[in-house]
């Protein structure tokens, strides 16, 4: 597997190693000591989550408040994502700034986002099946949610029509209601 540097110091994005025949193929998906070598960080992951949406469905942009931040390895292994990961670590060089990448069953692609950053993304196609694994247990009564199309973020979104949201997604907050907690 090859771990590729993006935008972002720390965020990576991981093609892996496909060996194909005439039966299907073969990849690994995951492996600790690669992925311990690469992030330079002592990961240990403890939740791994599955989820299923239909196309234009947007989740996030998602993250849980320290100490239950959550570092996210996700990909997409039914049909496609626009994913997003945005920096909202206050003390960062690149804070409110995104990475994005498509993830799709087709190019096997992965995203690291580490803790500290919320996370997000759109699906492109029925019955996209997104997982991924965690680096902290969800704790609902940490979580937190910015908006998706928030104007200082300006995410650059692909435009595939109606957008359907949950409640709680709807109600998101903007970055400028975010950083208000640290005042
Ligand atoms: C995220 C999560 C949800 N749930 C439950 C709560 C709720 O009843 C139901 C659906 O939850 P949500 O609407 O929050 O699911 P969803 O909108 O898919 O939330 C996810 O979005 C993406 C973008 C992320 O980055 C994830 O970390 C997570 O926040 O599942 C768990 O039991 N454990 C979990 O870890």
């Amino acid at each position: 597997m090859n771990f590729v540097e993006t935008e972002i110091k720390d965020v990576k994005i991981i093609e892996p190693k496909v060996f194909g025949d005439s039966r299907g193929f073969f990849y690994e998906s995951f492996n600790e000591k690669k992925f311990i070598d690469e992030t330079k960080q002592n990961i240990i992951f403890c939740q791994d989550n599955h989820s299923k949406s239909s196309r234009g469905v947007l989740r996030g942009l998602h993250f849980q408040r320290n100490p239950y931040a959550q570092g996210k390895l996700v990909r997409c292994i039914a049909g496609s994502v626009f994913d997003v990961a945005v920096d909202i670590r206050i003390d960062s060089p690149s804070y409110g700034k995104y990475v994005s990448v498509v993830l799709s069953a087709e190019n096997k692609k992965q995203l690291w986002i580490p803790a500290g950053f919320a996370h997000g993304f759109l699906t492109l196609e029925d019955n996209t099946e997104f997982v991924y694994k965690t680096t902290n247990y969800y704790h609902p009564e940490s979580e937190g949610c910015i908006v998706w199309n928030d104007k200082q973020l300006n995410i650059n979104w692909p435009v595939i029509g109606e957008i359907k949201l949950s409640d709680k997604d709807n109600l998101g907050m903007t970055l400028a209601q975010y950083i208000e907690e640290f005042n």
